[in-house]
């Protein structure tokens, strides 16, 4: 079954640098409320990598007791460690999870083979489906397309999330997607575009804000009404780019903070509180939220 629609990927609420699973159950609350097609914990914009082990087990299965068999769950769950991440799926495997977004492998920077044989890897240890994620601006590594035709041959490989950063490439996907694969934007300024060229959805940090909007750009994509996704859209473009210029997901949990939708807009270092230049555009950007 496709993977569609608009997924957002839950920032992570801290308080005096402790999970605020207050907040969590709110923001979880509300996103379902708001009309989301699922849920993705631990993403980047969830600070998988300042949150330990420990933590990872129990925001997972407060996600899966909040959330309740409402919408679909993805953890994020990847790493350059193949082993490692094997050894990990187990914490993943003891929640009812549709299954796992796994980012390509970072830093070590392996070629095409290594990260096919990385996923093939992953998708022979275990039963859950496997959302991969290509994003080369974080990892330094691209997933061609050659790699994705092979990877999406796989059963359990069901999608990707595309932030290649590559038009061309994106269009490419887009324009020969395989058989039972969703092609789903992790490249927020692209949600649109990717669309109308036949994507499945979008995985979108920015979607905590506006989500009705994201929602019905999607909607009125899928009915034919470009007109309206448009405009919709348009009314979405120049906010997005405000949600990024400084290390997602900063940015995002102060307007949640503002929202009274977080108790605490707190981030975890090497990642910081935002500038007192970008709070007073979000404060002008969030006054016709
Ligand atoms: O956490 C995610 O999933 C996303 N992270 C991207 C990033 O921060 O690079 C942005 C995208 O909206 C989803």
């Amino acid at each position: 079954m496709k993977i569609e629609g608009v997924l957002v990927p839950l920032v992570t609420p801290f308080k005096n640098d402790q999970i605020d699973f207050t907040s969590y159950k709110k923001m979880i609350d509300y996103y379902i409320s708001q009309g989301v097609s699922g849920l993705i914990p631990l993403g980047t914009t969830g600070e998988s990598p300042t949150v330990s082990e420990y933590e990872m087990e129990e925001l997972i299965e407060k996600t899966m007791e909040y959330n309740n068999n409402r919408v679909p769950v993805y953890v994020g769950l990847g790493g350059n460690n193949t082993n490692k991440v094997i050894h990990k799926l187990k914490l993943v495997e003891k929640n009812k999870v549709n299954g796992i977004l796994s980012v390509c492998p970072y830093y070590n920077r392996p070629g095409q083979r290594g990260i096919f044989e990385h996923f093939l890897k992953i998708s022979e240890a275990t039963s859950l489906n496997i959302i991969i994620y290509n994003i080369p601006y974080r990892t330094g590594r691209n997933i061609e397309n050659e790699t994705i035709f092979k990877l999406a041959e796989i059963k359990n490989i069901v999608g990707i999330k595309d932030s290649c950063g590559d038009i061309k490439q994106t269009t490419d996907l887009l324009l020969n997607p395989p058989e039972n694969f969703s092609i789903l934007t992790g490249e927020d300024a692209l949600f649109y575009t990717t669309l109308t060229l036949g994507g499945d959805g979008g995985i979108l940090a920015s979607a905590h804000l506006k989500t009705k909007e994201f929602i019905e750009v999607f909607n009125a994509v899928k009915n034919n009404n470009h007109l309206l996704a448009l405009e919709t859209w348009k009314s979405l473009y120049s906010f997005i780019p405000l949600l990024f210029e400084e290390p997602n997901p900063a940015p995002i949990k102060y307007c949640l903070n503002k929202l009274a939708i977080i108790d605490s807009p707190e981030v975890r270092l090497p990642l910081t509180e935002i500038t007192s230049q970008l709070k007073e555009k979000l404060n002008k950007a969030l006054s016709d939220c």
